[in-house]
């Protein structure tokens, strides 16, 4: 089976090359923990492999996120105007200087098939091969009991596209789960995110919770945060 790597330093050795072509991966992790910075990356690592991407902005207005991108060096502008990148607007509603720049946009984020129509245009488009939802909470924030059913539904038109894709899942502090009722099984891989409180400072690390198609690692990994992204330390 295809692996895909996954540009996050020390990861792909972990999941025993990368994460297997066409997955649709839970990226679950509570607040600042590095969802957005680890699926950004990821993305960019597609860029530089000539495998075009989408980043589908739910939580941060899409001038924020180039913003975000480029402290980290990953200047997503120039593969935008090739048409090798592509940015979904699904925070703004097109409200706003948005529509005037920015060529996908959501405005109804209760439509779910309008969601889905936008996306599949976008990686009709660039023929993308890597999917970022950041972050697909939001789509089920008013309405947990469809959490699964969202997640199906999207994971329908993702493998159909054969994109390998990072659901973006925010859970809260103390929480065990994933993220939403049932999320964790209509999923291919899971990947958790943690941030704790050891000897008075706060760690990161990660756990491969699951991924088909692949042996993994069972063990935690500690990461950090540099100045040129994600790195797993041990
Ligand atoms: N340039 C940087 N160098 C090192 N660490 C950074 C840098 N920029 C951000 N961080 C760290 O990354 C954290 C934010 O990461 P990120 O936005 O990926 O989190 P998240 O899991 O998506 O959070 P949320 O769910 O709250 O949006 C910050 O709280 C900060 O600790």
């Amino acid at each position: 089976m295809k692996k895909v790597s996954t540009g996050i330093i020390g990861l792909d050795e972990i999941l025993n090359g990368g994460i297997p072509e066409k997955n649709v991966v839970l990226l679950s992790g509570g607040p600042g923990t590095g969802k957005s910075i680890f699926s950004q990356q990821f993305l960019w690592h597609g860029l530089q492999n000539n495998e075009p991407g989408i980043y589908v902005a739910l939580e941060e207005h899409p001038i924020q996120v180039r913003q975000n991108m480029s402290q980290f060096g990953w200047n997503i502008k120039p593969f935008e105007e090739k048409g090798l990148f592509a940015l979904i607007d699904a925070f703004t509603a097109g409200f706003g200087k948005s529509k005037e720049f920015e060529k996908y946009i959501v405005r109804d984020l209760n439509d779910l098939h309008d969601f889905i129509d936008v996306l599949r245009q976008a990686i009709k488009d660039i023929n993308a091969k890597r999917v970022v939802i950041d972050s697909v909470t939001t789509l089920y924030l008013n309405k947990p009991t469809y959490a699964r059913s969202i997640i199906l539904q999207l994971k329908r038109v993702l493998a159909g596209t054969g994109c390998t894709s990072l659901l973006v899942s925010q859970v809260s502090i103390d929480e065990r789960g994933f993220g939403g009722p049932g999320v964790e099984h209509g999923v291919d891989g899971i990947i958790r995110l943690d941030l704790d409180e050891i000897k008075g400072e706060l760690k990161r690390s990660l756990l491969i919770w699951k991924m088909r198609g692949t042996s993994h690692s069972l063990k935690r990994h500690y990461f950090e945060i540099t100045q040129s992204g994600i790195k797993i330390v041990s």
